[in-house]
């Protein structure tokens, strides 16, 4: 394992990316294969620099650096041409916001995911989950993918929205979200920025499905104002209620619409991505998914798992944050530089794009050994303490931390409960799935066949 060293006394290793071709330089490498090229990367340095095309860009593959990078937020900002691509979708929220706004944004949103409001949303995780565990037929194979982003679209549409109108939200979001992040994803990677201006039926889909969202959004957002009825509890009302305590400011209905897009686009495909890999590797691994088994039992008794129960299911969380680290949904973000720096003794000129890969990190035999197994295990408070800091980072790190941590790592451990404690995911044999490395690294249809248990 690598030892902690001050940064200042340290060697850092440089290298440039092998494989590099005079014009696209690694372009093509991380077009075709991204994960297996990223992933070969921390083998030559502890900074690599690849080129895009013309642009060098760096990739911290030591946690200590990619630390640094996270938590100087003003100097490694938001930015580059993946953000300018995502406003026209997000508009100014959370995620796309530079650092000066989100200073003051991220302290508006917060009061939305304090422990106490999470309580609220975890009504709706019980009902919600309850519901999806028993919606299946017994050894009738279903699509894992599918009803993982059914129960968390679900979950978040009924926690944002908590009105009469969340069913017809759910069926909007459920309709609409998978096209726009299809739409964004292909939009983020086109390096000429034509494609979405090119009349195809993908672009127009594309167009149809964003302007629902954004007018579902719109539609929620005058219903509250109408209703006048104070807090519901829900997300939205949150929003509406929050004050800056610097400021005393407030957010504009403008500024309240780009928050919910970013939270739906945020914490829905995430969410499930991550619980579709937990029961693909589940299947993989019967000693697990009899541990499984076993916690669900004992501290369920055969009930449904409630909000309360979440601390004393120590196991299945486990069994999450394995899958997390395996295959975490956020596998690459990207930071760029607002000044020239410096980044392991390498000096990094302004509007420099920094590649953070949690997927590269997690992955990596010096930081956890034997990478390749689901050892849930490994989380053990006594194990989990020697993971080098800044080397697990499913949720990023920093300011601009995932915001739903807390609320994706509930959803997820109520749902895994609430099914292990019905059925047990048998796979289909032969079944292969390769992760996707999309906007989120997702596993595309998994059937499984569901036997009560
Ligand atoms: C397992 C599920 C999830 C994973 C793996 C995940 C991962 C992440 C990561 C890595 C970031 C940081 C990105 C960066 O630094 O550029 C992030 C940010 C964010 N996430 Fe999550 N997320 C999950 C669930 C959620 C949920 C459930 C919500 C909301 C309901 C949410 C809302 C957000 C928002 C709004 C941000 C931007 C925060 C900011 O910049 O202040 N996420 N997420």
């Amino acid at each position: 394992m690598r030892t902690a060293q001050h940064p200042a006394t340290r060697h850092w290793r440089h290298a440039l990316a092998p494989g590099g071709l005079p014009l696209a330089g690694h372009a093509l490498l991380m077009g075709r294969k991204p994960l297996q090229f990223l992933a070969s990367l921390p083998a030559y340095g502890d900074l690599v620099e690849l080129r895009l095309g013309p642009r060098p860009v760096f990739l911290p593959c030591h946690p200590e650096l990619v630390q640094q990078v996270l938590v100087n937020a003003r100097i490694y900002d938001t930015g580059g041409p993946v953000k300018e691509k995502a406003k026209p979708i997000l508009g100014n929220g959370l995620i796309t916001s530079d650092w000066a706004d989100h200073r003051r944004q991220r302290r508006l949103v917060q009061p939305a995911f304090q422990a106490a409001r999470i309580a609220t949303y975890a009504e709706v995780m019980e009902e919600e989950c309850e519901a999806e565990s028993t919606a299946w037929t017994a050894g009738r194979p279903i699509d894992v993918s599918h009803e993982m982003l059914a129960l968390t679209a679900r979950v978040t549409a009924r926690a944002l929205f908590s009105t009469d109108m969340a069913p017809h939200a759910v069926a909007e979001i459920q309709h609409c979200l998978p096209v726009v992040v299809e739409g964004a994803y292909r939009q983020a990677i086109d390096p000429t920025g034509l494609l979405a201006k090119l009349p195809l039926a993908a672009n127009r889909r594309f167009d149809d499905a964003l302007t629902r969202l954004n007018q579902l959004i719109d539609r929620m957002i005058d219903d509250y104002k109408r209703a006048d009825d104070g807090d519901r509890g829900d997300v939205l009302s949150a929003l509406f209620a929050a004050q800056d305590d610097e400021t005393g400011g407030t957010m504009s209905d403008q500024e309240i619409h780009d928050q919910v897009m970013t939270l739906l686009l945020a914490g829905i495909e995430t969410t499930a991505s991550a619980l579709t890999w937990a029961w693909f590797l589940l299947g993989r691994n019967p000693r697990a998914e009899a541990a499984l088994h076993a916690e669900v039992d004992e501290v369920l008794g055969g009930r449904a798992p409630r909000y309360a129960d979440v601390p004393r299911l120590a196991y299945t969380q486990r069994v999450f944050s394995e899958a997390l680290r395996l295959f975490p949904p956020a596998w690459l973000f990207t930071r760029t530089t607002t000044e020239a720096t410096e980044l392991g003794g390498r000096r990094l000129p302004p509007a420099s794009d920094v590649l953070i890969s949690p997927y590269v990190l997690h992955r990596d035999p010096a930081l956890f050994p034997d990478p390749e197994s689901f050892d849930p295990d490994r989380w053990l408070p006594e194990r989990a303490k020697d993971v080098a800091r800044g080397a697990y980072l499913p949720f990023g790190g920093g300011s601009r931390k995932c915001i739903g941590d807390v609320f994706g790592m509930t959803e997820a451990t109520l749902a895994l409960a609430a099914i292990a404690g019905r059925w047990r995911m048998r796979p289909i044999p032969r079944t292969k799935i390769r992760p996707r490395p999309q906007m989120s690294l997702t596993a595309g249809p998994l059937r499984m066949i569901p036997e009560p248990r």
